[in-house]
C-alpha cells in the first residue's frame, strides 16, 4: 500500500543552501492521524509548507499518493490535499452559508460536521467567534472529502471546548472517509488522545517516532526532554 503523503529526506529552508528542515522521513497512512509536535522554532510549519507545496525543497522528496511530486498547493488540492493553518480561510464579508457554496463545498456535509454552524448560517464569517470561524475553515475543507489533510495549529488561541470540537471533526474525516491526517499543535496532551502516531521534531530534524499510545505512557519524559523550550501546552 502507498502512504497517502510521505517525505523522503527532505530538506527545507528559507535561503538556498541554508535548511532550516534536514532530512526528514515521515509518511501518513489513509485514514490514520499523526501528529508533528515540538518546541518553537523546530521546524514543524516549514515541513507542512513542504508537505502542502507552498515552499521549495531543497532536497529530498514529497510523495502525494505514492507519486513525487514539486506541484504547487492548487495543483495538489485537486489532488485531494486539504491545508489549514490557524489563519482562517473565512470569508468575512460573506454569511457561513455563503461561505460553505464557495470552492465545491458540501453545504449539507459540512454542517453535519458541525450543526453549530446551522444557527449562524445568516451570519456574514467577520461577526463570527474566532472558533466558529476555525469551525467553518474545517467544515469547508472536511466537506470536500480529502484524502490528506494538513492541519498546522488549527487550533491556536482556541478555548478547550472548541479544540475538541475541531480534534473530533477531523478523527470523523479519517475515521469514516479515511483521510490522512498530519497535525501540528500545541496542546500536546490533547492531540495524542486522537492521533495514532507521532513524530517529534527539534532543531529541524525528527528526533523520536513512535505510537500515540506509547507517547502518551512518556509524556512527562517526552514534554522534559523534547518539547521543554517552547510554548507547548499540556492542557489535559
Ligand atoms: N519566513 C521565514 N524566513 C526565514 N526563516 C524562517 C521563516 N519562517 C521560519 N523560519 C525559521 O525556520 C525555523 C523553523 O521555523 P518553523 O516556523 O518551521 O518552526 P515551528 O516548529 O513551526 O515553530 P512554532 O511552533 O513556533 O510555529 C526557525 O528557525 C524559524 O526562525
Amino acid at each position: 500500500m502507498s502512504y497517502a503523503i510521505e517525505a523522503a529526506g527532505l530538506c527545507v529552508g528559507y535561503h538556498a543552501g541554508q535548511p532550516v528542515v534536514n532530512d526528514v522521513d515521515l509518511c501518513v497512512e489513509p485514514g490514520e492521524i499523526v501528529a508533528l509536535l515540538g518546541p518553537n522554532g523546530a521546524g514543524k510549519t516549514t515541513t507542512m509548507l513542504a508537505l502542502a507545496g507552498e515552499l521549495p525543497l531543497l532536497g529530498g522528496e514529497v510523495r502525494l499518493h505514492g507519486e513525487a511530486t514539486r506541484a504547487p498547493l492548487h495543483a495538489r488540492a485537486r489532488d485531494g490535499l486539504a491545508f489549514v493553518t490557524e489563519e482562517r480561510s473565512v470569508f468575512m464579508g460573506l454569511t457561513t452559508a455563503e461561505n460553505l457554496r464557495v470552492g465545491r463545498c458540501d453545504e449539507q456535509r459540512a454542517l453535519n460536521l458541525f450543526p453549530e454552524l446551522q444557527s449562524r448560517i445568516d451570519v456574514r464569517g467577520g461577526l463570527l467567534s474566532g472558533g466558529e470561524q476555525q469551525m467553518l475553515t474545517l467544515a469547508r475543507a472536511l466537506s470536500r472529502s480529502p484524502r490528506v489533510l494538513l492541519a498546522d495549529e488549527l487550533s491556536l488561541g482556541l478555548a478547550p471546548k472548541v479544540v475538541t470540537r475541531l480534534l473530533e471533526a477531523v478523527r470523523a474525516a479519517a475515521r469514516e472517509n479515511g483521510t490522512a491526517v498530519l497535525l501540528v499543535e500545541q496542546h500536546v496532551r490533547k492531540v495524542l488522545k486522537y492521533a495514532d502516531r507521532v513524530y517529534v521534531m527539534r532543531r529541524g530534524e525528527i528526533v523520536l517516532s513512535g505510537h500515540a499510545a506509547e507517547m502518551r505512557e512518556r509524556i512527562d519524559e517526552i514534554e522534559e526532554s523534547y518539547l521543554s523550550g517552547g510554548v507547548a501546552e499540556t492542557i489535559a
